[in-house]
């Protein structure tokens, strides 16, 4: 499948505004990816695909995450998360993609874990920060990200954070470890 074809099939996948969200992420991670050297190619392709299965149907990712065998424990936490473990899945059997680089950037894309690797932080990080995204601190994301993947990166963490426990809901594990990881490498 080429860019193109893969574009198209994404784009049908979503409602309009979802996938000027996409084309978003696809213009940041390109910028970010260039900032801080990574493959610009791959962080690209990593953000046409990470919201693939955001708008399927709760059942139908929840059977998929059992089926699959992806991590089960995701069922007990907000449904919002599931949409990347089951992208990730998407890209690699629907899609083609078997980089395992550009799969962990889709797979951790909301979550974030311990030890990312510079192209999951960097398709991260576009999530939070595309042009679209207009939340409390995202300006400040934003202007961090001018000169640290880390630090932007750690404040798109602690707005989720902050934001999680205002609205008293559970801390999926993965954000607390990538958070501690984060400020432990910077150190
Ligand atoms: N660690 C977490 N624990 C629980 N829910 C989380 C966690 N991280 C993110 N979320 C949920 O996922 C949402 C992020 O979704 P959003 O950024 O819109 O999706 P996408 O990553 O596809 O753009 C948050 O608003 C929050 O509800």
């Amino acid at each position: 499948m080429n860019r193109e074809q893969m574009i198209a099939k994404v784009k049908a996948e979503m409602p309009e505004r979802r996938w000027l969200h996409t084309e978003g992420v696809m213009e940041t991670a390109v910028v970010l990816a260039n900032r801080f050297g990574v493959d610009p190619a791959r962080a690209e392709l990593a953000a046409i695909l990470h919201d693939v299965a955001k708008y399927w149907p709760t059942d139908r990712m929840a059977d998929m995450i059992r089926d699959k065998g992806l991590p089960a424990e995701l069922l007990a936490y907000d449904k919002e998360l599931w949409h990347a473990p089951v992208g990730a899945w998407v890209a690699e059997h629907e899609y083609g993609v078997a980089d395992p680089e550009v799969l962990g950037a889709i797979r951790y894309h909301t979550s974030g874990r311990r030890g990312m690797t510079k192209l999951e932080k960097v398709v991260c990080l576009a999530d939070y920060m595309e042009p679209g995204r207009e939340f409390p601190g995202v300006d400040r994301i934003r202007e961090l990200s001018l000169r640290s993947l880390d630090e932007a990166l750690l404040a798109g963490f602690d707005s989720t954070m902050s934001f999680l426990i205002e609205k008293g809901k559970r801390i999926f594990p993965l954000t607390l470890e990538a958070r501690n990881s984060l400020l432990e490498n910077n150190r």
